[in-house]
């Protein structure tokens, strides 16, 4: 017999347990269906464990510079990687038992640990048991691609696997020099391995302005990390401890060898095994589930949420897409996807945070529009913080003076970016913030008056 709900919830990643909870407060019998840990992939294998991973590789590198800020360091800098992952682990089980409670304490849900696949548009089965209702919420999130030539026997590492490496490679090949590569790439270079990156695309960040990608370029190398681009036709070689890469399609074309090899080639949605087909809901090329821009997929009472619905793979675009689901069907109102744009930032030290149209994408709409850029060697804070790598950039809308786009390459630049984000989402000119007084001794102080010195761009 199966067990009928209000509403069932597959997936506990970054919006799928907060909707649960609005659910259950309003009163819905909610089951919750989860196949390995609650939070999903940002607190277990994603944005927590890796920032928590991040600050012990910006320790070891500050502490290696100590001698350039007159500080006088006993030994020589190691990391004892073990340490590193145990305190990373801490993070994450703190963060996840939170959580735990949370879904524990919440009146008429019900937690199912197992995968769950659809059974019809109205039913879904968890092991023996079959579930249903008229409302289904989808939060399945995404994994890792691993198609890539010679990976069926040559052993690899995933952004999730590399995390509980139990000693420091000597030389990790990295694959794929984007958002998850390059993380990985400077924090293993400042664990002490040597490390190659290895990018099909002529440079790093394919998707960011040229000026971006060659600023992390040349971030990367100072630290000492090999960077080889348009890899094409890339074969790994070898086994265990001793692997390689073919990097072209010539015979005998150049390998590199290393140690380890880390995947991070992109990810995939995780719809293949969810028998969507018995519930009749489609998905794009990709594997993507289609949805409108209220989240809502071509089967009625069904929902899409997080990387799965490909609208954004990040987890503020995933607690986004709970935020506005939970309003249009708790709260009547009319949020939707088209009321947000892109925000996002990647976490090598400096970061690069970026929000809105890059300047390719401004130049190839063809607008008429003003541009600001200042290095960070003339933003005093970083100079002082001996931390004055990257640049600060912002396109403006000629007309309506509103911001276009901006990026920051740059110390603190994660945060800063957001007085702009928020001149951004209220439509406002750039004049409140260019004629606004900011803190001194800031990296944000200096936005103000990049934004007086804003020329055509041409
Ligand atoms: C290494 C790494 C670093 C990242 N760093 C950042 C960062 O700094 N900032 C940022 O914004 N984003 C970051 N991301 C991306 C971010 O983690 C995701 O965008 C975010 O977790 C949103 O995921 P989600 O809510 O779509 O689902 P997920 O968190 O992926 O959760 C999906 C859940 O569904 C479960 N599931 C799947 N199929 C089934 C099924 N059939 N039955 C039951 N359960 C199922 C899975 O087990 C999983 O727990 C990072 C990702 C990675 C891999
Ligand atoms: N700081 C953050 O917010 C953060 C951090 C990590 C991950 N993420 C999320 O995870 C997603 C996935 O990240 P990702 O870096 O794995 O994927 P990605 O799709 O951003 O980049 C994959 C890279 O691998 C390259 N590539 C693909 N196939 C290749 C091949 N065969 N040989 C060589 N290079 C190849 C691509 O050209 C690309 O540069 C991101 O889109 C992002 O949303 C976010």
């Amino acid at each position: 017999m199966p067990i009928t709900y209000d509403a069932i919830v597959i997936g506990a990643g970054q919006a799928g347990p907060a909707l649960t909870a609005r659910l259950s407060a309003a009163g819905k019998k909610v089951a919750l269906v989860e196949r390995k840990l609650l939070g999903g992939t940002c607190v277990n294998v994603g944005c927590t464990p890796t920032k928590a991973m991040v600050a012990s590789a910006h320790t070891a590198h500050v502490a290696r510079r100590a001698g350039e800020f007159g500080v006088i360091a006993a030994a020589e800098v190691s990391v004892n990687l073990q340490k590193v992952i145990e305190r990373k682990n801490q993070i994450v089980a703190n963060s996840r038992a939170g959580l735990e409670k949370w879904m524990a304490g919440l009146d008429n849900c019900t937690v199912y640990h197992g995968h769950a696949g659809f059974e019809s548009a109205a039913s879904v089965s968890v092991g023996d048991q079959v579930l249903e209702a008229k409302q289904i919420f989808l939060n399945v999130g995404a994994r890792p691609v691993t198609s890539i030539d010679g990976a069926d026997s040559v052993p690899y590492l995933t952004s999730s696997t590399i995390l509980d490496l139990d000693e420091l490679p000597d030389h990790l090949v990295v694959i794929g020099g984007s958002y998850i590569g390059l993380e990985f790439a400077q924090m293993f270079r400042r664990f002490g391995s040597e490390v190659t990156v290895v990018e099909r695309s002529a440079r790093l960040l394919p998707h960011e302005d040229e000026d971006v990608s060659a600023g992390i370029r040349e971030i990367l190398e100072a630290e000492g990390i090999q960077i080889r681009l348009e890899a094409k036709c890339l074969k790994l070689t070898g086994s265990a401890g001793n692997v390689g890469v073919g990097l072209d399609c010539s015979h005998g074309a150049l390998e590199i060898e290393g140690s380890h090899i880390l995947l991070a080639i992109g990810r995939k949605p995780n719809t293949d095994d969810l028998n969507l087909a018995a519930a009749g809901i489609v998905v794009d090329e990709h594997g993507y589930i289609v949805t409108d821009e209220h989240l809502r997929t071509n089967v009625d009472g069904i929902f899409a949420m997080g990387d799965v619905n490909g609208r954004g793979a990040f987890t503020h675009t995933s607690w986004n897409d709970y935020e506005i689901v939970a309003d249009n069907l708790l709260d009547y109102g009319t949020r939707s996807t088209k009321d947000r744009f892109p925000v996002y930032a990647l976490y090598i030290d400096p970061p690069m945070a970026h929000i809105g149209m890059t300047e390719a994408e401004v130049r190839k709409a063809g607008r008429a529009a003003l541009i600001g850029k200042r290095p960070m060697t003339r933003v005093g804070r970083a100079v002082e913080k001996g931390e004055s790598q990257g640049f600060m950039k912002v396109l403006v809308d000629a007309e309506t003076r509103q911001i276009l786009g901006a990026t920051i390459l740059g110390v603190g630049g994660d945060e800063a970016i957001h007085c702009l984000l928020t001149c951004m989402y209220s439509k406002q000119p750039i004049d409140l913030i260019a004629r606004s007084v900011h803190i001194h001794p800031t990296v944000s102080e200096l936005i103000p008056t990049m934004l007086q010195e804003l020329k055509p761009l041409t």
